[in-house]
């Protein structure tokens, strides 16, 4: 398991050419890491992207990376929490790439804090744009799959500490199972419309767009967190895009309401070896 796959190091598509192709996916937060490696995965596959963000920088940097490949992407300002602003980007998206036929809710909101130091306004800017974000999207997605008549697909990202929580990440954690339960209500209700809507909880995976406040303030970085997983190493972003073409591509027509854990065995918590131990809650800022 340690091993990285060769198709890794060969840049290669894990379904077959063409899987998306005539397909418009619109990520959200889909200019900067893990959203991005998705975007650029179904790009290969022949979709078309719609990156959606706050950041005009985000997203160019986004569509150019995507250009970069041959790929098809655009950039729709978006923030996830405003209902009007979300109507309009469908809107958009659908004027420019045709209408959403699969949409990534990836966007988020953290920052590693003690609890007792949250304020309301931090507690409501990361839930709003987690939670309540993905619900806005989702439901302007269904209703014009629905109006339409045509089937879909809606990924949700979350994160392994829908279980068991996380210090420093309380109201990352909530929001995310928040959106885990949504994802099995949603799920149930669309599944006649022929809308399917899956999950994926990503471990560890660090990258170069990560804001400050997310980065490994161990001077080490994610060395000695490469211990603790039995994987013994941390995520490659491509293989988040693997599991989210799968997830959303007809080999899955029949798989609904799942969460699909992508973290090395992280969650089981069985580290093989024993690494310095540094309580979490002292690596949180004072
Ligand atoms: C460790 C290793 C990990 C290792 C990595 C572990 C990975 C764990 C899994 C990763 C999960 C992720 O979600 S990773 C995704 C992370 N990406 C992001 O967060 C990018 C987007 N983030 C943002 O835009 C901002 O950070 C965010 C605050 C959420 C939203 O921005 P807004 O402009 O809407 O909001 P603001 O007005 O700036 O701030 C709203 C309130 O939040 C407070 N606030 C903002 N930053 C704060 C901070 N660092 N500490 C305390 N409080 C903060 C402000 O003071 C405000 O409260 P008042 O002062 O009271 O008004
Ligand atoms: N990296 C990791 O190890 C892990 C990541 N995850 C999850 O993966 C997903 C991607 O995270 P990651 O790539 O690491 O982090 P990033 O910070 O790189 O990505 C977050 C993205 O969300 C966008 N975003 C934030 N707020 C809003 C908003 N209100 N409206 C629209 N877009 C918004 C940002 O774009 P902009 O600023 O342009 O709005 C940004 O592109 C998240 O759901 C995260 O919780 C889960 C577990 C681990």
């Amino acid at each position: 398991m340690n091993g990285l796959p060769p198709a890794l190091a060969a840049g290669l598509a894990m379904l077959p050419d063409g899987t998306f192709a005539g397909k418009t996916v619109m990520v959200t937060g889909g200019g900067t890491g893990l959203g991005l490696a998705m975007g650029r995965e179904f790009a290969r596959l022949g979709g078309r992207i719609a990156i959606a963000s706050r950041s005009e920088e985000h997203r160019a940097k986004g569509v150019a990376a995507i250009r970069a490949e041959g790929g098809i992407a655009e950039g729709i300002a978006l923030d996830v929490r405003d209902a009007d602003q979300v109507a309009l980007a469908f809107d958009t998206v659908e004027e420019r790439l045709g209408p959403v036929e699969v949409l990534i809710n990836n966007a988020a909101g953290n920052f590693p804090v003690r609890a007792e130091k949250l304020s309301p306004n931090g507690w409501r800017a990361v839930v709003d744009i987690v939670l309540t974000g993905t619900f806005l999207c989702s439901k302007a997605f269904a209703a014009r799959r629905v109006a339409r008549g045509e089937s879909g697909a809606i990924l949700n990202i979350l994160a392994t500490y829908v279980d068991g929580g996380a210090p420093g990440h309380a109201h990352s954690a909530a929001a995310k199972a928040g959106v885990r339960n949504l994802t099995e209500s949603l799920a149930i209700e669309w599944a006649p419309d022929g809308i399917r809507v899956n999950a994926l909880a990503p471990g560890l995976f660090p990258h170069d767009d990560h804001a400050p406040a997310m980065r490994s303030r161990r001077p080490d970085g994610y060395e000695a967190e490469k211990t603790r997983i039995p994987a013994g190493r941390v995520g490659k972003t491509q293989e988040l895009g693997w599991a989210a073409t799968y997830l959303c591509s007809p080999y899955a027509a029949f798989v609904t309401g799942h969460m699909f854990v992508i973290d090395g065995g992280d969650r089981l918590n069985r580290s093989i070896r024993n690494p310095e131990f540094e309580p979490i809650r002292d690596q949180l800022p004072d």
